[in-house]
């Protein structure tokens, strides 16, 4: 007995043992809250945010009844990608939203979202991104100008200091909250980031980019606007530093998870920078001339709005992925498809439940699920005795790398 439950204790801490799926079916978990709470709220913030027709309406209104009341439907035999959800779905469908493995359910429920204002149909809506009014106010804001004015403070300091400080900015800018100020001066600011950390992989990371090496690095975005900003900014940094000679900037193809970054949204960042002054402004320029030459590249795949986690990934993706140098996957959802969305112990090891990622993976994230691995046993008993929402709240974030 005792020999069989200590080699359970072995299989777990090297991550061979499945955890629990996450699902939504266990009241008062987060999963739940945010298909029962979370998404209703979203079909009414759409509906509002755009004077659509009747069409829209009625297919908002029958989602809504969906989701809250009934079970999984499938999409229409019409639909372009009928038959690939028809095949990820089978299971699911006819049974209860909180019966789906939370990670499917969130995905699927994005689809259905942009199936009912029409995104995808040959219509006067098609292709309008019913997130994008909640982006491009983020994006105007007053605290993305002053986090751009938060450059120019930073334009001073040594390289070493300034790449330390753009890559805390970058996982910071996964909560939207901190940005640039954790950079720029403000010691409280940037001791209780740091504090923060519940793994802090940094140093590795920067052993992987050595300066003046011509390697490619490959970017996973995750959120537009305030995190997308300092992603860029990183990007800049490591080009003009020779961290990287190319950057590959991985984008989602259609609105997803609301603010997802797309082209669209790269687009728009990069004119932001390009109109701020100072030290952004000529960030924003080396940008927009890095897209005109190659050495950083925007690309899209339709993996990046699938419910499956990156252990799946097709060919041509993990092709992609082997010939970077480093793999940067940014944000929560990246972090729960690259892990697996399971209730894994905490201290499995990151190396084990990344080994089949085709390359040098990091994880760039600020905690907003339950999924977690990689923690030293001292740093978890801390974090359970703080009696803090640690796993979910975004006070905190991680970088582990796997090299
Ligand atoms: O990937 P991000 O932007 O860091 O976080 C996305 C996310 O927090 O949103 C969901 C709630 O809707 C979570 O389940 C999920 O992980």
């Amino acid at each position: 007995m005792t020999e069989k439950t200590s080699g359970d204790e072995a299989a777990r801490d090297a991550g061979t043992v499945d955890a629990p799926v996450i699902l939504g079916d266990e009241p008062g978990s987060f999963a739940r809250s945010v298909l029962a709470e979370r998404h209703p709220a979203l079909i009414r913030q759409v509906r509002d945010a755009f004077p659509y027709g009747r069409r829209q309406h009625e297919a908002l209104d029958a989602l809504l009844d969906e989701i809250t009341n009934g079970v999984v439907r499938p999409l229409a035999p019409t639909d372009h990608d009928h038959v690939r959800w028809a095949a990820r779905g089978r299971e699911h469908f006819g049974r209860s939203w909180y019966d789906a493995p939370f990670l499917w359910a969130e995905s699927y429920f994005y689809r259905r979202l942009l199936g009912a204002v029409g995104y995808f149909g040959a219509g006067p809506w098609q292709g309008v991104d019913p997130f994008a009014p909640f982006k491009q106010a983020e994006l105007r804001g007053d605290a993305v100008d002053e986090e751009l004015r938060a450059l120019d403070t930073l334009a001073g300091a040594p390289a070493e200091e300034r790449a330390t400080a753009l890559l805390y900015a970058s996982l910071w800018g996964n909560r939207a909250g901190l940005g640039f100020r954790v950079t720029a001066g403000e010691p409280a600011v940037a001791d209780a980031a740091v504090a923060a950390l519940v793994a802090d992989h940094s140093a590795t990371l920067w052993q992987l980019l050595p300066a003046g090496a011509s390697a490619t690095v490959a970017v996973v975005a995750d959120n537009a606007g305030r995190e997308l900003i300092p992603d860029l900014v990183l990007i800049d940094h490591l080009l003009v530093h020779g961290h990287a000679e190319r950057v590959v900037l991985h984008v989602k193809p259609d609105p997803y998870y609301v603010s997802d970054a797309m082209t669209a949204d790269v687009v728009d960042c990069l004119r932001r920078l390009v109109e701020a002054s100072g030290e952004a402004g000529r960030i924003g320029g080396r940008l927009w001339k890095a897209m005109a030459t190659g050495s950083l590249e925007v690309r899209t795949h339709p993996f990046f709005c699938a419910p499956l986690p990156y252990e799946e990934m097709p060919e041509d993706l993990r092709k992609e992925f082997a010939g970077a140098a480093l793999a940067i996957l940014k944000g929560d959802l990246n972090y729960r498809r690259l892990v697996g969305d399971r209730l894994w112990h905490p201290t499995v090891p990151f190396a084990g439940r990344t080994a089949h990622f085709p390359g040098a993976v990091a994880a760039l994230r600020t905690l907003k699920s339950d999924v977690i691995v990689g923690l030293e046993q001292g740093t978890l008993d801390a974090l359970e005795r703080s009696g803090a929402v640690w796993r979910t709240s975004g006070t905190h974030a991680l970088i582990q790398v796997r090299p």
